[in-house]
């Protein structure tokens, strides 16, 4: 099986939201709301095998985020095939009103070469009777002389809107933030809300669980809330960037806001 589709109906009405994943990645690649409505981008032409990620819906960076080690961009945890996890620990929280998913994801032989550590990375993907979409994340050190490990994480998610200059984050206001358009220098956001009007790589740091996306156009509102990631990276390529990334496809300014949550500091286990 390439992908799973797993939807959650409210309950006595028939319109269901629904989430769908490929094992290539642990990747979500679609969220739809109980209209049909799709609320992550992903890219026409994405491709669905590796070597490459899955372009749009919600890449798993780890055990590493963007250039920030040794290994390839992002890490290798969203070119790799998961698995269905067949006994997933328990969770805290109930489930019987929700559709969920649980992958899993161990090194390979190759992986360990370059990462030297053995870990099990567990991934739920829970969908609740209002449509809210949430992953959970459960990394294990498993490796066989107890020794510790440090890594970066990130949710790399493509939040679809309508267009991007109508659009405005909540949130991130007075935050410091490295901008990596200028050699991940070290500035501090003025008060008002973000918008855009041009290329924008940022990771701000230590913010709010709580942060919004405002989409005017289409009077939608995404509201983000993270336990246990600190740090929030903002991103969209503009018009000149997304031209050269060939799987975005034609891409521009106006179709897809991109926004990811990263622990920038490595986190030790
Ligand atoms: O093309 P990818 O490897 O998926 O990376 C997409 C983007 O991810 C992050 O936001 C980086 O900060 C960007 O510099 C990079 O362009």
């Amino acid at each position: 099986m390439a992908w799973t589709r797993s939807c959650c109906e409210r309950s006595g009405e028939t319109r269901l939201s629904c989430f769908q994943v490929y094992l290539y990645g642990g990747h979500v690649t679609s969220w739809k709301n109980d209209l049909g409505e799709e609320l992550l981008f992903t890219s026409s032409k994405a491709i669905f095998k590796p070597p490459k990620a899955i372009r749009g819906g919600i890449p798993i960076c780890f055990p590493q985020f963007g250039n920030h080690g040794n290994l390839e961009q992002h890490g290798f945890a969203r070119n790799r095939f998961w698995s269905i996890d067949p006994d997933p620990p328990p969770f805290a929280t109930a489930t019987l009103d929700k559709a969920f998913a649980d992958l899993i994801l161990r090194p390979s032989e190759e992986d360990i070469k370059s990462w030297p550590h053995s870990y099990e990375f567990r991934l739920r993907i829970t969908l609740g009777p209002g449509g809210d979409l949430m992953l959970t994340s459960r990394i294990r050190n498993t490796n066989a002389d107890g020794k510790a490990f440090s890594f970066t994480f990130a949710y790399h998610t493509y939040f679809s809107v309508s267009d991007i200059s109508e659009v405005r984050i909540e949130g991130l206001e007075t935050l410091d933030y490295l901008d990596n358009l200028k050699d991940k220098e070290r500035f501090t956001e003025q008060g008002d809300a973000i918008t855009f009007e041009s290329e924008v790589d940022k990771v701000y740091l230590s913010t709010p669980n709580k942060i919004a996306i405002l989409d005017h156009e289409k009077k939608r509102t995404f509201v983000l809330r993270k336990d246990g990631l600190p740090d929030a990276v903002v991103w969209n390529p503009w018009d000149k960037k997304a031209k050269a990334i060939a799987d975005l496809g034609m891409m521009t300014t106006s179709i897809c806001c991109v926004w990811k949550l990263l622990l920038l500091r490595n986190l030790l286990l």
